[in-house]
């Protein structure tokens, strides 16, 4: 668990409740012998400049390239991800950075600001495979200032979409209902969502990535 900032409480207690051990991240030395890592939700920028003032951020983007399983939420799938549509910049206008990994493009705060964020169903891939035999299972998903995916490499898989159908969604970055955006994508042993499972008591996915850690999905 990283553990510089953001939601990452929340996600530890989805680990413990999943059936796994999770210790918090703040340090270079303690990326030895982790299995795997969850980047949590709150402020992507935030995140980052904390992970390379405590000199995280080289190290832990060699892990992800040697293989590290990571599961990013919200901020932790932008911090995933090559490529940001629209970055924000510091006072010298410097773009923030990902430790990437993840061959897509995020939009930052595509659903709009807090007052937009909202709660939908939607089906997730690969979750629950005595639902249905493609393990597409229905979620509860909650959106908080979340970004989407405006492109996917090859490599990378689509578990789940969202499609705003409420036209309050209409009025602003939201797409009018009816246009689907990418919102869980994996790519081996990187998996990432725009939504936050941790805080709906939702086990399934951080279940998921657990499988991942061990090789079974
Ligand atoms: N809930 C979240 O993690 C919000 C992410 C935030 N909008 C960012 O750009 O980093």
């Amino acid at each position: 668990m990283l553990a510089l900032q953001g939601d990452f409480r929340e996600h530890l207690r989805a680990i413990e409740a999943a059936g796994a051990e999770a210790v918090g991240i703040r340090r270079p030395k303690e990326l030895d012998g982790l299995d795997g890592l969850i980047i949590p939700g709150g402020e992507s920028t935030a995140i980052d400049k904390l992970a390379r003032a405590f000199e995280l951020a080289e190290p832990l983007r060699e892990r992800i390239a040697e293989g590290l399983p990571v599961y990013g939420s919200c901020a932790g799938m932008i911090l995933l991800a090559n490529d940001i549509a629209d970055p924000a910049t510091d006072l010298s206008g410097a773009p923030q950075q990902t430790f990437g990994g993840l061959d897509i493009t995020v939009r930052r705060n595509a659903f709009g600001r807090q007052r937009e964020s909202f709660e939908t169903d939607l089906d997730f891939k690969g979750l629950d495979f005595s639902a249905t035999a493609s393990g597409v299972a229905p979620v509860h998903a909650v959106f908080i200032r979340g970004p989407w995916v405006e492109r996917v490499g090859p490599g990378v898989e689509i578990l789940a979409q969202v499609v705003p159908a409420d036209p309050e969604h209409a009025s602003h970055a939201v797409p009018l209902p009816g246009t689907a955006r990418i919102v869980a994508v994996r790519s081996g042993h990187l998996l990432a969502t725009s939504f936050h499972p941790e805080v709906t008591g939702e086990k399934r996915v951080h279940e998921l990535f657990i499988r991942m850690i061990r090789g079974e999905a």
